[in-house]
This record gives C-alpha cells, structure tokens and sequence, in this order.
C-alpha cells in the first residue's frame, strides 16, 4: 500500500511559513502584490483563480484580478502587460493559460518582464533552467519537486518518467529531474508501448490529461506516482490521469486528485512572489 502525498497538508505548511516571512516584509514597509490576468471567462480558470486568491489572502499577499472580454485586442492586452511591468507596487504578473486563439500567447508571454515573471514561462526563464541556472520555475513542477524533497524521496540515480511534454509541466519537469541527477524519459502521444516503458520507471510523473490513463500496467511495485492530471469523469467528479484505486496498492508514494499537486502549484506561485518581491525591493 502506498504513502500518500499529501499536497494539501504540505501547501498548508509551506504557506504559513510564508505568511511569517511577508510579515516580517510588511514591517519593513514592503508589500508583495501579484496581478492575474484572466482573458474571458473560462469556469475551470476561474476555479484556479478563486483558489489562488484564497492562498494570497492568507499569506498576506496583496492579489488583483484584471478580467478581460475574451474578444480583447492583442494589441491591447500588451498594453495593459506594459502597464503593470512598470507599475512597483505588483512584483508578479501571471497571464492564465490558454489564450484565446487570436492571442499570440508566445508574444503575451515575451511582453512579461522576466523578473515579474512568477509562472517561470518567458524564454529567458525557461531557458536559465535549461541553462542549470534557473530564477523563476514553472510552478507546478517545482511543487512536484519540493514534495519528493518533504517525503525524503530521493532521486539521483532513479529512472523516471514524464508522460506529456507541454511547455508548462513535462519539458520543465524533466529538466528539473535532471537537475537531481534522475535518468528521464519524455514519454508522449507517439510514444511507443508506453506501459512497458514506464514500468521500467523508478518515478512516473503523468500530465497527460486523460482520466484513469496510468492503469496498474504502467506501475512497478514500488514506484513513485506524481499526478498532474485535472479531468472530470463522467458524473463530474475530480479526478487525475491515474487509476487510483489499481495503482495505489503497486506504488510506494501516491499524489491524489485533488489535494495532491494543485495546491503545490498555487503555493509556488505565492513563493515565487515573494521572492520577485525581494529581489525588486531589497538590495
Ligand atoms: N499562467 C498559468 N499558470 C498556471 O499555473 C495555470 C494556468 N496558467 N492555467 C491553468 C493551469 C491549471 N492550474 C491549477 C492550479 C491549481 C489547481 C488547484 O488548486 N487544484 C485543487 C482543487 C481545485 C478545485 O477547487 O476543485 C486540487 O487539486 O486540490 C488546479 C490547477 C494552474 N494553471
């Protein structure tokens, strides 16, 4: 039977520690402030959202919320990015992802000026990670890494594998893996019998985004499952890319859906503020 990663009990944690080191910023009259821009009204972004303030609030973070038509101009939406890369009193910017297609989300991400960039999503920060000398990390696999590290689960010389290679969670997981000296494997959608492949794996970290796709097949006894996924079944339930209940008896250490990886990412978020916060108030 396996740990439970439990994401949200660590998110708690984490973020009462931070909420101590931004009262200690306030006494020095330093406030950290994030904007979010929401483009439309998409209700999962606005899940995310709502969740992200609720972390704000309670480390003491001051968050606002810009929420544009989903019919905004490019252009215009630029200008509004310009307008907050200049604005001191809000140390992070984070655009929510997907763009509407009109948007150029290469060209929004580019107009984010690097050091206010929390998400870790400019190619000046995502290539200082690919560099080894990072400044900004992609939210959620660097959530995924502090939870290997709170569970003392070690990595140099371990297999793993990422299953999905989007800009935002695979690619930045695995350079991230790397880092500890893990031997990765990026697994995707033209990958070949993938279950024999990840049951080599010592560490399977799935951001597929399909429900029950890592099925016990895929799972060595004993192996790490990290969970990245976010879908509904079909009575709307929450639940990640893997069989839970197939794969939680095979595995060493689990993450659920929910409670697992998602309020690591929204903590990293607040962390990454924080610390953008310093480095452009503090010298
Ligand atoms: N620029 C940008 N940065 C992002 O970080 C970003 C984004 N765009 N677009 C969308 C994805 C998705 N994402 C999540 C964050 C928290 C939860 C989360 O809090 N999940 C909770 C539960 C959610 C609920 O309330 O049901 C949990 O897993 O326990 C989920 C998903 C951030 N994203």
């Amino acid at each position: 039977m396996a740990k439970l990663i439990n994401g949200r009990e660590l998110a708690d944690n984490m973020q009462e520690q931070m909420r101590l080191d931004v009262d200690t910023l306030k006494k020095q009259e330093v406030y950290p402030g994030l904007v979010v821009f929401l483009v439309g009204d998409d209700p999962a972004s606005k899940t995310y959202i709502k969740n992200k303030e609720i972390a704000a609030q309670k480390i003491g973070i001051q968050s606002k919320l810009e929420n544009y038509p989903s019919d905004i101009s490019e252009e215009k939406l630029l200008a509004e990015i310009e307008k907050y890369n200049s604005n001191p009193n809000y140390h992070g910017i984070l655009v929510q992802l997907p763009l509407p297609d009109h948007i150029d989300e290469e060209k929004v991400l580019l107009a984010i000026d690097p050091k206010k960039d929390v998400d870790g999503f400019h190619p000046m920060n995502m290539g200082r990670l690919l560099l080894g000398n990072p400044q900004a990390l992609p939210c959620t696999p660097y959530g995924i890494m502090k939870m290997f590290e709170a569970y003392d689960i070690d990595l140099a010389g371990k297999n793993a594998i990422v299953i999905g290679r989007s800009n935002i969670v695979g690619k930045p997981m695995a350079q991230l893996l790397l880092a500890k000296n893990t031997t990765v494997t990026m697994a995707h959608s033209h990958t070949q019998d993938l279950p024999t492949l990840a049951k080599q794996a010592d560490v399977i970290v799935s951001a597929v985004g399909k429900g029950n796709f890592v099925t016990k097949d895929f799972v060595k006894e004993g192996a790490v499952v990290i969970d990245v996924g976010m879908n509904r079944d079909e009575n709307g339930k929450r639940i990640g890319d893997v069989d839970f209940a197939e794969v939680e008896p095979i595995a060493s250490f689990i993450t659920p859906v929910p409670k697992g990886v998602g309020p690591m990412t929204i903590t990293m978020l607040m962390q990454q503020t924080i610390e953008a916060c310093k480095r452009q108030e503090l010298n």
